[in-house]
């Protein structure tokens, strides 16, 4: 068996901790059979390979008694880069139980416990449904919306440093004066309000108009400015920080996806750019 989770690009400038959409890199994990203890082999690095995996934590959170399992995992997810490795993760653990111990569960149930775990929905809702997914907790519940995709693709640059959630939340000012919490409502209101008329004239201006979290975090990610430089010279539609960053997405019609590349590459930037369309699927079996 082998449980395939979409990548995710969270907050789409104001749709901070609300917004994000599945994109077109994909974490397999493969049930190799059951083994003496959980061994789960990968090439990620220094995560572990043992029960205190996420993916592991998280299937035993869902089902305490599942059997120890040796478990393959291959991830075009670059970890700590702003698209959603740690929900590809969680969202991967949550099917293992799911489909070791028949569990059925339901999408809303799925989304519930993964956005219980990560604390947010915006990358762990478009992995489960795909597409593009706003979404929020009341009274300690999670509900989240599908929204209409827009026909665009995407250009991820993906810096070769690496940045924890844990730090670009720490850049983040404790409060915001009420006039200031008043307009970035009123901005990201606005923004979910475009998405789903489909006015993209007003949408991609939103896009750019975050004042939630991008304004702090551009510090740590100086190719943000730059990039939305270059692509408002090269035909992109917006730029906006992918999640907690450090990627930079540029949302883009596949037509202009060349020229803006080489325009990244030829001012020195020394990433990686890499194109990305929406994943409608979300997790799934293949
Ligand atoms: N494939 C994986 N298997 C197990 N654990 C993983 C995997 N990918 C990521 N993680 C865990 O998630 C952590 C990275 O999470 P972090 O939130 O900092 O980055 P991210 O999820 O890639 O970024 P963002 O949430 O901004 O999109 C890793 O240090 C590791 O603990
Ligand atoms: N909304 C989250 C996404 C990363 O987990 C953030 O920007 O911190």
């Amino acid at each position: 068996m082998i449980i395939q989770v979409p990548a995710s690009s969270a907050n789409l400038g104001p749709g901070f901790d609300s917004i994000g959409i599945a994109v077109s890199l994909y974490l397999k994990l493969e049930v190799l059979g059951p083994s003496d203890n959980w061994q789960v082999d990968h090439q990620l690095g220094k995560l572990p390979h043992d029960e205190t995996n996420m993916i592991v934590t998280t299937a035993l959170s869902v089902a305490p008694d599942l059997p120890p399992q040796h478990l393959q995992v291959v991830s075009e997810i670059p970890v700590a880069h702003g698209l959603g490795s740690s929900s590809s993760a969680i969202v991967a653990g949550i099917e293992l139980a799911n489909q070791l111990k028949d569990l059925n569960l339901s999408k809303e149930e799925k989304v519930e416990i993964a956005s219980q775990i990560e604390g947010h929905p915006d990358n762990v809702a478009p992995a489960i449904l795909g597409g593009l997914v706003v979404g929020t907790h009341i009274n300690g519940h999670f509900s989240a919306v599908e929204a209409p995709l827009f026909p665009y693709a995407f250009a991820a640059y993906i810096p070769p440093y690496n940045l924890k959630t844990a730090d670009a939340r720490a850049a983040l000012p404790y409060q915001l004066e009420y006039s200031q919490a008043v307009h970035a409502s009123a901005v990201a209101n606005t923004f979910v309000a475009s998405l789903f008329a489909k006015n993209y004239d007003v949408a991609f201006k939103l896009m750019e108009a975050d004042r939630f979290h991008e304004p702090y975090r551009k510090e740590l990610v100086p190719e943000l400015d730059q990039i939305r430089e270059l692509g408002k010279k090269h035909g992109a539609l917006a730029t906006y920080l992918s999640g907690a960053g450090p990627t930079v997405m540029t949302v883009i019609d596949n037509d202009d996806y060349g020229l803006f590349e080489q325009a990244v590459h030829a001012a020195g930037l020394k990433g990686k750019v890499v194109r990305l369309h929406p994943d409608v699927e979300g997790v799934k079996l293949i």
